[in-house]
């Protein structure tokens, strides 16, 4: 195993019973199973932040929730912080944060409250007063839960994830639903936990989000990890064809070029100077993740994921 590895997962396996068929022998927990997850490999290093990106139905959660140890594989190996997560120890627990949709639990309790509440779960917890103010709802303290807006209450969310001073946070989409500046303010929040040298593992459906945070993305397709890169050269995305686009008097035009300097330098030398509306673009994030997705739908029709051994859901 990888010295520097807080997670280390090899070959994952978890089905579930499928509802694809609706059988006797299936409403009984026999026949056809669905792959969810299905030889997964992952490595996630000491200290970085890694953002896991996939389709819906691809297999995040349910991966997430076995490293979490909520969740019981069916076979593979893996290793969180050291620890088989099927065998948790309250000490392994308090070692990792979890920062769940809100739970509604709490409603009237202040914000204060619930943090100091929860900080009594952990054998060595951050101080209340400081961690709300880290995640900005110093003005909030004492507010109740049930009257704070949704990126307030995101940040509370991930007040209680680490409150316990955890080496590794799993984030789960932690800003679907925020306003632009809301993102922008989470985003540096996320970046000052990793600079104190937690690992942070997020899920997330915004490309910019995975680019703006993650030191590496990896790409899950059908319970398979597909890619694993830095945002900058997932998909080989350096090294693919710029798109040059500018303005004529008879209308846009684009082209495609390896050496768009080398264009760029040429048009202007043709054009007699400045070229109108000039850009240069590279595919960006999001171009070679969906490409990456629909080639493997292509590939792997969701169909062949259905296995037919028997056992229990
Ligand atoms: N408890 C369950 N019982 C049966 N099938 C399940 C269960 N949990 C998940 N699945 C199925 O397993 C597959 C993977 O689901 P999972 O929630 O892990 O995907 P995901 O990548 O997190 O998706 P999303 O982006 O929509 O959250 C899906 O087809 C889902 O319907």
């Amino acid at each position: 195993m990888l010295v520097d590895a807080a997670i280390h997962v090899q070959d994952l396996r978890k089905t579930y019973k499928s509802t694809a068929t609706a059988g006797e022998s299936n409403r009984r927990g026999l026949g056809p199973r669905l792959a969810a997850v299905d030889g997964l490999d992952l490595t996630v290093l000491t200290g970085e932040i890694f953002a896991l990106l996939g389709p819906n139905g691809a297999g995040k959660t349910t991966t997430v929730e076995i490293l979490e140890g909520f969740r019981q594989r069916d076979a593979g190996q893996v290793s969180v912080l050291g620890v088989d997560p099927a065998r948790p120890t309250a000490a392994w627990r308090a070692r990792i944060g979890v920062v769940l949709q809100s739970t509604g639990e709490f409603e009237e309790l202040t914000v204060e409250e619930v943090v100091r509440h929860f900080s009594g779960y952990y054998p060595n917890p951050d101080d209340p007063n400081k961690l709300i103010e880290l995640v900005g709802l110093a003005d909030k303290r004492r507010a109740r839960a049930r009257t704070l807006s949704g990126g307030q209450r995101r940040r509370l969310d991930v007040a209680l994830g680490v409150i316990g001073r955890p080496e590794l946070l799993f984030l789960d989409e932690p800003t679907t639903g925020f306003d632009p500046q809301a993102r922008q303010e989470f985003w540096g929040l996320i970046r000052g936990l990793a600079e104190t040298g937690t690992t942070i593992v997020l899920t997330t459906h915004y490309l910019e989000e995975a680019e703006a945070l993650a030191d590496r993305v990896g790409v899950i397709s059908a319970g398979r990890l597909v890619a694993v890169d830095t945002p900058a050269a997932l998909g080989d995305r350096a090294n693919r064809p710029a798109t040059v686009r500018w303005s004529t008097p008879d209308g846009p035009r684009s082209a495609e070029t390896a050496e768009p300097t080398a264009f760029v330098t040429a048009l202007a030398a043709e054009l007699g100077g400045e070229i109108p509306r000039l850009t240069v673009t590279r595919p960006t994030l999001e171009d070679v993740y969906l490409e990456m997705i629909f080639e493997r739908r292509l590939e792997a029709p969701f169909a062949e994921r259905l296995s037919d051994q028997e056992g229990q859901a």
